[in-house]
């Protein structure tokens, strides 16, 4: 079920599959709903399936004033979201940049997470210096975007290292990955970057340890960065998991969809637990 709301005068797309506990769905950056499609059909018996296109993205709105897009002013539109769907709590699930809004979300509406799982993601960058050295490097590829157009930003964006593990997949699924990369307008990108790129957004670094509902960070094995990020952050979090999934990279859900899918499956279902916990 495709559905459309209102929030604070930003019009959100909103997609619902399935029955049983819901999930929240947050997709990365350049991404939208489509990127769970291809997980969906294995969760829908299972969980109420709820994904949304993130501010800037998809068939979101992508409003011109780059505060807007403040990783808080959407977490706090995701929560307005929910109470629109007359959901208390939900299970939230957010790859890359979606799981750097998630993390926003459960550190400033814990009472809305039943339990956390982030894929390749971070708490932000623990220092000024290291967020405004972001912040400039988002900038250019911000202007890059708007100078050049989406399509030659995809072209650069899919080839930077962090993606070269999607290589080994088929034309068809790259295909389909590049195409849900063109489908965002240059304004709505550029701004997603400039509003709640990773040194746009606080820290979380020292709120993990407040988090007392079950997390589970998952990374592939071959995405160093965000494994090594993953690593500290289970130290941190009181009720942490990780899992490091082999032959795969920052995009697990598509290098190792099954078991990603499962994965995700066995710890809401069994409420933060994983076999052998
Ligand atoms: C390249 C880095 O940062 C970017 C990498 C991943 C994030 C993301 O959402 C990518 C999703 C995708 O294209 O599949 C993105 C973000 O969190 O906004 C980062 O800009 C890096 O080395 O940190």
């Amino acid at each position: 079920m495709n559905m459309k709301f209102v929030v604070r005068g930003q019009t959100y797309y909103v997609e619902m599959h399935g029955k049983g506990q819901p999930i929240l769905l947050l997709h990365g950056f350049t991404g939208s709903c489509q990127t769970w499609h291809p997980l969906v059909s294995m969760w829908e018996q299972h969980m109420q399936c709820i994904a949304i296109d993130i501010l800037g993205h998809g068939q979101t709105d992508a409003p011109s004033s780059v505060q807007r897009y403040h990783i808080d002013m959407v977490a706090q539109d995701v929560a307005m979201l929910l109470e629109q769907l007359g959901i208390k709590k939900a299970h939230v699930l957010g790859y890359s940049m979606g799981g750097r809004l998630a993390l926003t979300f459960a550190v400033r509406y814990p009472q809305y997470v039943q339990t956390l799982i982030l894929e390749s993601s971070s708490p932000g960058l623990k220092t000024e210096e290291e967020r405004v050295k972001r912040r400039e490097e988002d900038e250019r590829l911000a202007q890059f975007i708007e100078q050049h157009g989406v399509a030659s930003f995809v072209d650069r964006w899919e080839n930077i290292p962090l993606f070269s593990s999607l290589k080994r997949l088929s034309e068809d699924v790259q295909q389909r990955l590049r195409e849900e990369r063109l489908q965002h307008t240059a304004i709505g990108l550029a701004n997603s970057l400039r509003g709640m790129g990773t040194g746009a957004q606080p820290s979380w670094w020292e709120a993990l340890p407040q988090l007392m509902f079950p997390t589970l960070l998952i990374c592939g094995e071959d995405d160093e960065k965000f494994c090594r990020i993953a690593s500290e952050m289970v130290q941190l979090l009181p009720n942490g998991t990780l899992i490091t999934v082999p032959n795969a990279g920052h995009v697990v859900h598509l290098e190792q969809r099954e078991r990603f899918c499962t994965l995700v499956q066995q710890f809401v279902l069994r409420g933060g637990l994983l076999h052998g916990d």
